[in-house]
């Protein structure tokens, strides 16, 4: 099981230009500062929070309740000139759960209608497999020779976007995963359990296609948090022992046992 919340910002296009069009930088600053206080508060919790088009954002949000929701929406609509609507989605796959998210956020209304305010919903449905999550952070190798000090600023940000791109369309398409560039040379992957040999495949279709060379930490975990921070010790391991891929195998073995 994975809980998703997809977060969006209400009617933020008409404010954008109410009464006259606001300066971007502005409007650019407002986003970060939001996505940097979501990021700090869900956190906190134990969640993950991914910029998505900074106005709409994706968090993983396992264990973290409405209640617990409701006072982050509250202490937003107290600190911006904003405010935010949020769904709460689950699904036995990341994909799944920001399907039912979204669909149902939707339901309420649209973006950039002025009735629909910090609406605040959750999905009921009670009959999913209980399975580990999944978190696969990839990162590409020796970035810093091969793009950061060889290639232009502009041109090193062009090759890191063909890299994740290709990455993110392949693990949706292919294994119902929400892939996030998060920065630098590192792309995040909430996923199911995925298997070597399919950790493999996309390292290697991805150097295929974009002639760049991936390694990846994987975990499992209850919670995209406690997945993440095993992935992130995974790839330290890739990195000491210079192998592509890492995953905890007692975490493996246990949730094959369930
Ligand atoms: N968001 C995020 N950024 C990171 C992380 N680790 C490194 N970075 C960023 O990625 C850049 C590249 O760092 P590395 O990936 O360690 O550099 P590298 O040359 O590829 O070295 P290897 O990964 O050991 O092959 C850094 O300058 C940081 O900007 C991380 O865990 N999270």
């Amino acid at each position: 099981m994975v809980q998703v919340t997809v977060l969006q910002l209400d009617n933020y296009g008409p404010w954008t230009v109410t009464p006259n069009p606001r300066r971007e930088t502005d409007l650019q600053a407002l986003q970060a500062r939001l996505y940097a206080d979501l990021c700090q508060q869900f956190g906190l919790l134990g969640g993950y929070v991914f910029y998505g088009r900074f106005d709409n954002l994706i968090a993983f949000t396992d264990g973290i309740s409405k209640r617990e929701h409701g006072r982050i929406q509250q202490s937003i609509d107290n600190l911006y000139p904003v405010s935010v609507s949020m769904s709460i989605g689950r699904g036995n796959t990341p994909k799944q759960a920001v399907e039912i998210a979204s669909a149902n956020l939707q339901e309420q209304g649209s973006s950039q209608d002025a009735d629909r305010s910090e609406v605040l919903v959750e999905d009921e449905i009670d009959e999913l497999h209980t399975t580990a999550v999944g978190v696969a952070h990839f990162d590409v190798v020796d970035v810093t020779d091969k793009i950061t000090d060889e290639e232009n600023a502009y041109e090193a940000c062009l090759s890191m976007e063909s890299v994740y791109s290709d990455l993110m369309r392949r693990m949706y398409a292919d294994y119902d995963a929400l892939s996030f560039f998060v920065g630098g040379d590192n792309i995040i992957s909430v996923t199911p359990k995925l298997s070597d040999s399919a950790l493999d495949e996309v390292i290697v279709k991805t150097k295929q296609n974009t002639n760049v060379q991936l390694q990846v930490g994987y975990g499992l975990g209850d919670t995209p948090s406690e997945a993440g921070m095993q992935a992130k010790h995974n790839l330290e391991l890739c990195r000491e022992k210079g192998t592509v891929i890492e995953r905890d195998r007692a975490v493996v073995e246990r949730s094959s046992a369930d």
